[in-house]
């Protein structure tokens, strides 16, 4: 029998970009709540418990909430949310972490999967963290712009409105206060002993994101720019999500459009720079690899166990 999935927060952005692509495939039973019934807990907590894989794509509470609700049911669970990310019982959704990591995914009750953001701070930084090429006690800068769908139905509302919190900047920095909610995931699953100063913006385009990773050569335990990349292209090899750019690719191209890879679900690796100075850079699409494409990423290794 096709094993029953239901995303709970299916009406929300990510939810619809996850039934977007679960929509028709013959291998699994789609679960849906009416758009009416998506507060309503005894509905959500019925389905919670009749499915097989539960796709939580709600703020942090109410994902705590839906886990509670199907205590005892043997519901396999992805959540999209903050909520469970440095959870040791939850297993980190990000497939590329390391060798086998695919694996713990695959066998997991649990899988909390990364932010957008973190999943691109992560792809830079743990190959080299993990390579000793980046020493652990590193103090890393990274910085961030994503496309507005990020802040979800609240803040694609006020891009695209001309209500009373209506944004009419073409591009924002938020979170100055240096406490995003991505820094706890990305120090942990970056193997940094120092939490990362990161500083993430917003721009006028809904989808797509960069994210990058500037560092002098002098901070690193690596020879040349050379070897970093030969470090990640490592990593990566037979990735199927995952493409670290060849440096003369890198080296031709004039400028980086953020919105490059919107509607993909998968993310390139760049190493930009000179002998003294790098900045790695990580392009995918935040709804993408940073969100719905790596929930179902995650349910297709699952499904096969
Ligand atoms: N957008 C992105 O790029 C990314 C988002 N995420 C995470 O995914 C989760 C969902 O985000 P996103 O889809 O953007 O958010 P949205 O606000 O677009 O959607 C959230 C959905 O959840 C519903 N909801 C809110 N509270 C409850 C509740 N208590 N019970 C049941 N349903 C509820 C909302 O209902 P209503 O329709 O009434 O608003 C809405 O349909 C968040 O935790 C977010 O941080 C993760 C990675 C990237
Ligand atoms: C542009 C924007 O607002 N982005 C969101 C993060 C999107 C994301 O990755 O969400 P979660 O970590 O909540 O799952 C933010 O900064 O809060």
């Amino acid at each position: 029998m096709a094993p029953k999935i239901f995303v709970d927060g299916e009406h929300g952005t990510t939810g619809l970009q996850i039934l977007e692509r679960l929509t028709g495939r013959s291998d699994i039973d789609l679960l849906s709540i009416p758009h009416a019934d998506r507060h309503d807990k005894d509905v959500r907590k019925a389905l919670l418990r009749e499915a097989d894989f539960a796709i939580l794509c709600l703020p942090d509470d109410a994902a705590r909430e839906s886990v509670a609700m199907a205590e005892g049911a043997g519901t396999r669970f992805i959540d999209a949310s903050t909520a469970h990310r440095t959870n040791p019982n939850w297993v980190f959704g990000f497939k590329e972490l390391e060798p086998g990591h695919g694996e713990k995914i695959a066998q997991a009750q649990y899988v909390a999967n990364p932010g957008c953001y973190s999943t691109g701070a992560i792809a830079l930084i743990r190959p080299l963290t993990q390579a000793g090429l980046l020493p652990k006690d590193a103090l890393v800068t990274i910085f961030g712009v994503s496309g507005y769908t990020g802040g979800g139905k609240g803040l694609i509302a006020q891009m695209e409105s001309n209500g009373e919190d209506a944004i009419d900047a073409p591009y924002f920095l938020y979170a100055t206060r240096l406490a995003h909610k991505h820094v706890p995931e990305t120090q942990k699953y970056g193997l940094l002993e120092h939490a990362p100063l990161f500083q993430p913006s917003v721009g006028r385009f809904p989808q797509g994101m960069l994210v990058q990773v500037p560092l002098h050569m002098a901070a690193l335990k690596a020879s040349s720019r050379e070897a970093v990349h030969a470090a990640l292209v490592s990593h990566y090899n037979g990735s199927q999500h995952v493409r670290v750019a060849a440096l003369a690719e890198s080296d031709a191209l004039p400028r980086l459009d953020p919105t490059q890879l919107a509607g993909t679900d998968t993310m390139d690796i760049h190493v930009f720079g000179h002998d003294n100075q790098i900045n790695l850079v990580a392009s995918l699409d935040n709804l993408g690899k940073g969100a719905s494409g790596a929930c179902v990423q995650a349910l297709d290794l699952m499904v096969q166990v």
